[in-house]
């Protein structure tokens, strides 16, 4: 058999943190830890399709191409371009800090390095806004993806899709169930809009995590269908005093802290999530300087402080009220928000 000759590639997306308290499916913040895939494709090299998979989620996620979020979002880009299966030979092997089910974006960098992937394997180059589209089709809240994609502070909203636009398309993941006989549908131009916010770079994340999961779904399930119009009123007057907000040197702490409440998720997500009104309540600018605010991030439970300093204490003091609440085991990241977004490098 003719050998193609061998690439090489690195793909990283970051972990993203979402909604930032009262930007519910609409603010994303891509953070210093990063999702990597290290591809070979084509030459000699072995074996037909290897997938090695290190990190977070060892254990458990699936490693076949049909079944793995990674390769089934490259599967779906490849085939709404006229490709029905993998390039072989296929080497890739993935490493992942970040958790699985935590609000930390995990599933939201896998799609894009998925994405970045079929765009990679099959030389499409798709510009990156287009990529953004094939993104949406898989994970259609915006926040998450829109972040590890672009980098940075991000607010993004979705174009509404008409029935026209959406014909052939159907919900959500079942879009990725790709088979060999039929070629998925293109997602519709344009659909993600985004806008790079500014960020005092001062400001540091800090992640508090448990060591449970909340899948995003059943998270996204507690959730109302319809709210009251001073709830919306409130997330909406806070949501646009935020964006400006955390760009401003100096950071106002208390401007910060009143304009990270949230009426929309929070409350609900709270029977997931045993001490959380707490861990929100308790920890505040009076009793920790250098705190400028506090919120779930995403769909939790990983609480979300920003600080410009005393991130241990402010970490550990989080961390103590989840143990009064039971939760006795939690570790913390402090993290910087990166500019770049995801990436993919040919070596
Ligand atoms: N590196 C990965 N490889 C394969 N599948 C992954 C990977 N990371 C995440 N997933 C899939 O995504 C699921 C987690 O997605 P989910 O949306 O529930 O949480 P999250 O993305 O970590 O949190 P949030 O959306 O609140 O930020 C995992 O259970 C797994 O199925
Ligand atoms: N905006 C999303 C982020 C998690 O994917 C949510 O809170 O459900």
């Amino acid at each position: 058999m003719v050998s193609t000759p061998l690439r090489q590639f690195r793909i990283s997306a970051p972990c993203s943190t979402a909604n930032i308290g009262p930007g519910f499916d609409v603010l994303g913040i891509s953070l210093s830890l990063y999702l990597t895939l290290d591809v070979k494709v084509g030459g000699d090299n072995g074996q037909d399709f290897e997938m090695t998979y290190s990190g977070e989620g060892a254990k458990d996620v699936p490693l076949t191409p049909e079944h793995n979020l990674i390769t089934k979002a490259a599967l779906y880009v490849l085939s709404a371009n006229g490709i029905q299966q993998l390039p072989r030979p296929l080497n890739i092997h993935v490493d992942n800090p970040i958790p699985l089910g935590r609000g930390l974006g995990s599933s939201g960098a896998a799609v894009v390095a998925g994405i970045l992937l079929g765009n990679a394997l099959g030389q499409l180059n798709l510009s990156r806004s287009r990529l953004l589209d094939y993104c949406l089709m898989i994970e259609r809240h915006p926040d998450n993806v829109a972040a590890a994609l672009m980098g940075g502070f991000v607010a993004s909203y979705l174009r509404e899709l008409s029935p026209e636009d959406m014909e052939g398309i159907p919900e959500s993941e079942s879009l990725l169930e790709v088979t060999p006989s039929k070629v998925s549908p293109q997602p519709p131009l344009g659909i993600g809009h985004y806008l790079r916010l500014s960020w005092n770079k001062d400001i540091k994340c800090i992640a508090i995590v448990p060591q449970f999961k909340v899948a995003t779904a059943e998270a996204r399930a507690v959730l109302p269908t319809s709210y009251q119009r001073q709830d919306v009123i409130f997330n909406f007057q806070r949501l646009a005093v935020l964006t400006t907000a955390l760009g401003q040197s100096p950071p106002d702490a208390d401007l910060i802290y009143n304009a990270m409440q949230d009426k929309i998720h929070q409350p609900y997500r709270k029977t997931l999530i045993p001490g959380l009104p707490e861990v929100l309540s308790s920890i505040t600018p009076e009793k920790y300087d250098g705190l400028l605010g506090i919120c779930l991030s995403g769909a939790g439970p990983t609480i979300l402080a920003l600080a410009t300093k005393n991130f241990d204490t402010i970490a550990t003091a989080a961390q103590a009220v989840f143990k009064e609440h039971g939760i006795q085991e939690s570790f913390y990241k402090v993290l910087d928000v990166v500019e770049d977004g995801s990436t993919c490098v040919e070596l």
